[in-house]
């Protein structure tokens, strides 16, 4: 029997801005960018995982919102699941204080200019297509960088 171990990332918007974290380990992640988050815990939900993870790795105060639809396999046996965040009031501004050496906030034409773990990138086009049709960021996907294509002239 094989067991799954979920893994929630978070999709945290602020200002129209999607926040992506470096891990800083291990060694074979190093280097490379996903959506904080961790695995949740037996006896705990996906959205309280989430909340947690947050405090412990970036020192903010978050709220879930709500899980965008799918799930993508990591390394055996955890699996992906996205969830929107965002700050509560008063949140301090993240940090990265644990598994991650660097964050950025990326605006809609910026998502692919960081280099995203392999099994991330399904789940974040996913969640820009999520967050885009709820008014959030919009971008093309890697390899088809359009630049200022988001932009929309003469409003
Ligand atoms: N948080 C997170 N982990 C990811 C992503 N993509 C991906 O392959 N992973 C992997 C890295 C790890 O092997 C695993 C999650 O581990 P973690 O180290 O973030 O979780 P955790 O804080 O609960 O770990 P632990 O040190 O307490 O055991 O999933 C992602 O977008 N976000």
């Amino acid at each position: 029997m094989s067991e799954r171990i979920v893994v929630v990332g978070a999709a945290l918007v602020d200002d129209g801005r999607l926040l992506a974290a470096r891990r800083s380990a291990p060694v074979e992640l190093a280097g490379r960018w996903e959506l904080p988050g961790g695995k949740v815990e037996p006896g705990e939900s996906a959205d309280a995982a989430l909340v947690r993870e947050l405090r412990e790795e970036l020192g903010v105060d978050a709220e879930a919102g709500g899980r965008v639809p799918g799930e993508w396999p990591l390394k055996s046996p955890y699996v992906l699941h996205v969830w929107t965040a965002r700050l509560r009031p008063g949140s301090a501004a993240p940090e990265p204080l644990e598994d991650h050496d660097e964050l950025r906030w990326l605006g809609p034409g910026e998502i692919w200019d960081v280099h995203w773990l392999d099994q991330d990138v399904p789940a974040v086009r996913q969640t820009l297509a999520h967050l885009g049709a709820a008014g959030g960021l919009t971008s093309s996907g890697p390899g088809s960088s359009r630049p200022g294509a988001e932009e929309v002239p003469g409003a």
